[in-house]
């Protein structure tokens, strides 16, 4: 609608005076309004009653099923007044799309693009939650509260939203292959809705914000949207065609690759699945904690520190500085894995070995012999100390690397992995920290040692788990989704299935890879199941130094040990082979 063509607005609709205009759109304007009766201001969005697109008419159906979500605005009243159709709804703050803009910056930082993803995913599982999609993703229509509430991001603008619930079988709609119009925006509507026509379901509201989050961290935006609105339908073609043949690696190159994984997995999504929000929440909040930043989604504006914390992507020419510092960090950070230059530890135990043997039952001083003292001090060396815990991550990472240097036997390792996780999991930030990688070196280099052999007996905890089939059978369905996007999932699932310390020291090292890798060195919810996974082994067979012998396919020449029942042997100490 060109300017001369705008309807001349009332100065007053139902019991609302309107004032200054917040917005306007296609079909309507929005102006902030106060009741006449309490005074209360409030939003007013109004249209004309015969308007070709009467968006109002669908709000007014989906505000009350909205009522009560976090970020859903609430409605104060509706209705038609002679030409005008106007619903009343909380004064809210600026959109997205006007914040950026008013910035001058050509791209958001990633802190706030962490917080907006989170808040949204929230979002749209409330919509989806109580039936509905919104179909409308972009900028525009998510918005900040005002002051107070201003950390809060809204979601605006259901005009084109729609109940993807049956509400008479309570089944989700069909599919269908029948070409229809296309409803949503051309920025960030999915290349399935928008190019390919298809009916649009759950997974295309979380795409749109996936292309959303991209475009908001990438310099100028998204390349199809560098030309502004198409404006005849060959430019509107050359847009889709641009979209469609763009791939996420293509998108996302220089951002974090939860992006990309997360763009990938909601076009992996099928039409009436359900999607993982809070999965996805989690994975945006580890990245958040990797990088630094606070830990929960407040939306910050302006950022705090304005300085983005990612290398962003740029367009044509890579930045070689960029591709030079991030390579110097990762092999910085494999020079500390030394994954590679194992010890023998049947070899570098022979010392310790013979400090066991040459005294036997002699205590540590200061505190009573326990059983498990023979092989590691852990925690502290007063008993009366708080758990270990509570020490500093970095120290208590440390103390724990030595213990597993020193460790003699399985059972030992795999409470002090058990530690490790604890550790890991207890602490605000989950990157992996020099200490963890360290932890992880000696844990790879211990179980790469030929002298230690095990085979997985199943504790009783895991002995619950194998009679729970029908749980299991759940998460092995959860665990096919997820295994998808996440290397670590394959890495958590073998674990389970190890034969070998050998074979599990391979498992630690592909792990120190991955998390060295990806997830700004995060240890994810799936990290933390591999790690409480290499933990659940008992040892089966250990090395004696009394004559008995043991063979093993895994060990042929060291063709010297005993089988014992897994019963007797699950602490005993570790000694040296002959
Ligand atoms: N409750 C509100 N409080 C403050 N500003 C608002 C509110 N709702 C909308 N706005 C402002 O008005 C703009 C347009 O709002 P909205 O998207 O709901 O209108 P619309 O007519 O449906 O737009 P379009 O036709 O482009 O979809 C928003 O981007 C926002 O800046």
């Amino acid at each position: 609608m060109s300017h001369s063509q705008r309807p001349r607005y009332p100065y007053k609709v139902g019991n609302y005076w309107l004032g200054e205009r917040l917005g306007a759109g296609y079909s309507g304007a929005i102006f902030k309004a106060t009741n006449l009766n309490n005074e209360e201001i409030v939003a007013v969005k109004i249209q004309d009653v015969n308007h070709e697109c009467p968006t109002n008419r669908y709000e007014r159906a989906f505000y009350p099923l909205l009522q009560g979500g976090k970020g859903m605005p609430k409605l104060y009243a509706s209705g038609v007044e002679g030409q005008w159709d106007y619903l009343a709804i909380d004064l809210l703050g600026p959109s997205l799309d006007s914040l950026l803009r008013k910035s001058g910056k050509k791209f958001m930082d990633l802190r706030s693009v962490l917080c907006i993803a989170m808040q949204v995913i929230a979002r749209l599982e409330t919509m989806h939650n109580r039936g509905i999609l919104h179909r409308d993703i972009q900028l525009g229509n998510c918005t900040v509260g005002l002051e107070g509430d201003a950390t809060l991001i809204y979601m605006i603008d259901f005009g084109f939203s729609k109940i993807y619930i049956d509400q008479r079988t309570g089944r989700h709609i069909p599919d269908s292959k029948a070409r229809r119009d296309f409803i949503g925006n051309y920025w960030f509507s999915s290349v399935g809705v928008h190019c390919k026509n298809k009916v649009p379901s759950r997974r295309d509201d979380l795409e749109a914000l996936a292309l959303m989050l991209i475009h908001l961290l990438t310099p100028d935006g998204l390349s199809w949207t560098r030309n502004g609105v198409p404006k005849d339908d060959a430019a509107h073609t050359r847009l889709k065609r641009a979209k469609q043949a763009a791939t996420p690696e293509e998108l996302c190159k220089g951002l974090p690759e939860e992006f990309e994984e997360f763009l990938k997995y909601c076009r992996r999504l099928k039409f009436a699945e359900c999607p993982d929000y809070e999965y996805w929440i989690e994975e945006f909040r580890c990245l958040a904690e990797a990088k630094g930043y606070p830990p929960d989604d407040a939306f910050i504006w302006p950022p705090p520190n304005p300085e983005p914390a990612v290398r962003v992507a740029t367009h044509g020419r890579p930045s070689l500085e960029g591709d030079k510092a991030e390579m110097e960090g990762i092999l910085n950070d494999l020079a500390h894995l030394q994954l590679g230059q194992r010890q023998i530890l049947g070899e570098r135990n022979v010392n310790d070995i013979r400090r066991n043997i040459a005294a036997p039952g002699k205590k540590p001083p200061g505190r009573p012999r326990k059983a498990s003292d023979e092989v590691i001090v852990v925690s502290d060396d007063d008993e009366n100390v708080p758990k270990a815990h509570r020490l500093p991550k970095a120290l208590h990472l440390t103390r724990l690397t030595k213990a597993v240097d020193s460790a003699a036997d399985n059972s030992t390792l795999s409470q002090l992995v058990s530690e490790f996780v604890e550790v890991i999991k207890e602490n605000r930030s989950r990157t992996l920290t020099k200490e963890g990688f360290a932890f992880l070196d000696a844990l790879y280099k211990q179980l790469a040692d030929p002298s230690v052999f095990i085979v997985p007996m199943r504790t009783s905890k895991s002995r619950t788990q194998i009679n729970s089939t029908q749980s299991k059978a759940d998460d092995v369905v959860v665990d096919a989704r997820r295994m998808k996007m996440n290397k670590l999932f394959a890495l958590r699932r073998e674990v389970h299935d190890v034969m070998s310390n050998k074979a599990l020291a391979g498992l630690v090292a592909d792990f120190g890879a991955v998390i060295d890798k990806s997830n700004g060195r995060t240890v994810t919810k799936d990290a933390i199941g591999f790690l409480e996974g290499s933990a659940d082994l008992e040892v089966l067979y250990i090395i004696l130094n009394d004559g008995r012998r043991l063979s093993s396919p895994d060990n042929p020449l060291n063709a010297t040990h005993t089988l014992l029942s897994p019963v007797t042997i699950g602490a005993l100490p570790l000694t040296a082979t002959k």
